[in-house]
């Protein structure tokens, strides 16, 4: 049985169809891309899981079970959770206790209520910011914003991941470390969806990728077919967007 499915998703903004008809499939502990250029849908999939979005038509199911509409805390609870595309931290307050403050609704999972210092140490330590836990968000650099992002993300205690443009704004070095860092959450057991523009910090990570183009899927098969795939590379042609 597969972690997570998109049946037939689709979501309209008036005469706007943003997603059309996607289908999808997740196994346990698959990294899958998702991919397409500007305005293809992509975050709407997203907004649509996690209950941001209400859905047109279809289903959305997770670990057996269908979450379609259900609102944004149901899905978080149940162990899905999003890393978004924009960063919002509160920058009034530490990285400590920006994390904290997401262990909090979703304590259920973890029954320890509230996050204790030695938790919101070992979040912030797997993605490396546990030396920055009393600075504020405003003093960090981009990168450690969006390593905060992910932290935040995990003190939920998620099976699932789903990160919007992770590697956005980030250099070589900074991708290089955040690919390896995913490799270790999926050696650990975590299912992921990546979603990106084009395939460079994607390509080494995912497993299988599934491309949109106008909210409709035109592709999926593993990084090399997708690199090769002559459909894929006219919609990214079309959009003037390098693949
Ligand atoms: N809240 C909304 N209201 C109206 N239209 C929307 C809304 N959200 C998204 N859209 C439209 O839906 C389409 C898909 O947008 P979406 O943001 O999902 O694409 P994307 O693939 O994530 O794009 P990008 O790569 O630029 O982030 C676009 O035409 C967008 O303008």
């Amino acid at each position: 049985m597969s972690m997570f499915e998109l049946e037939g998703l689709t979501k309209r903004f008036g005469g706007l169809t943003a997603v059309d008809d996607l289908s999808f499939t997740v196994d346990r502990g698959e990294i899958v891309g998702l991919i397409g250029p500007n305005g293809s849908g992509k975050s709407t999939v997203f907004n649509c899981t996690m209950g941001r979005y209400s859905v047109t038509d279809g289903s959305i199911y997770f670990d057996g079970e269908e979450i379609t509409d259900d609102d944004t805390h149901e899905v978080v609870e149940r162990g899905l959770s999003r890393v978004s595309q924009e960063s919002n931290p509160i920058d009034a307050m530490t990285v400590a206790a920006n994390i904290k403050l997401f262990t909090l609704p979703n304590s259920v999972r973890t029954m320890r209520g509230g996050g204790d210092e030695e938790t919101i140490f070992e979040y912030a330590a797997r993605v490396d910011i546990e030396d920055k836990l009393h600075e504020e968000p405003g003093s960090l650099p981009h990168a450690d914003v969006r390593r905060l992002e992910i932290a935040k993300a995990l003190a939920t205690e998620p099976e699932m991941l789903l990160l919007d443009e992770p590697f956005a704004g980030m250099n070589q070095q900074e991708i290089d470390e955040l690919v390896t860092k995913f490799e270790t959450f999926r050696d650990e057991g975590m299912t992921m969806i990546v979603v990106d523009h084009n395939m460079g910090g994607l390509m080494r990570l995912v497993d299988r990728v599934v491309v949109i183009h106008n909210g409709v899927k035109i592709a999926e098969g593993d990084p090399d077919e997708i690199a090769e795939n002559e459909t894929v590379r006219n919609a990214y042609l079309g959009s003037s967007e390098a693949m």
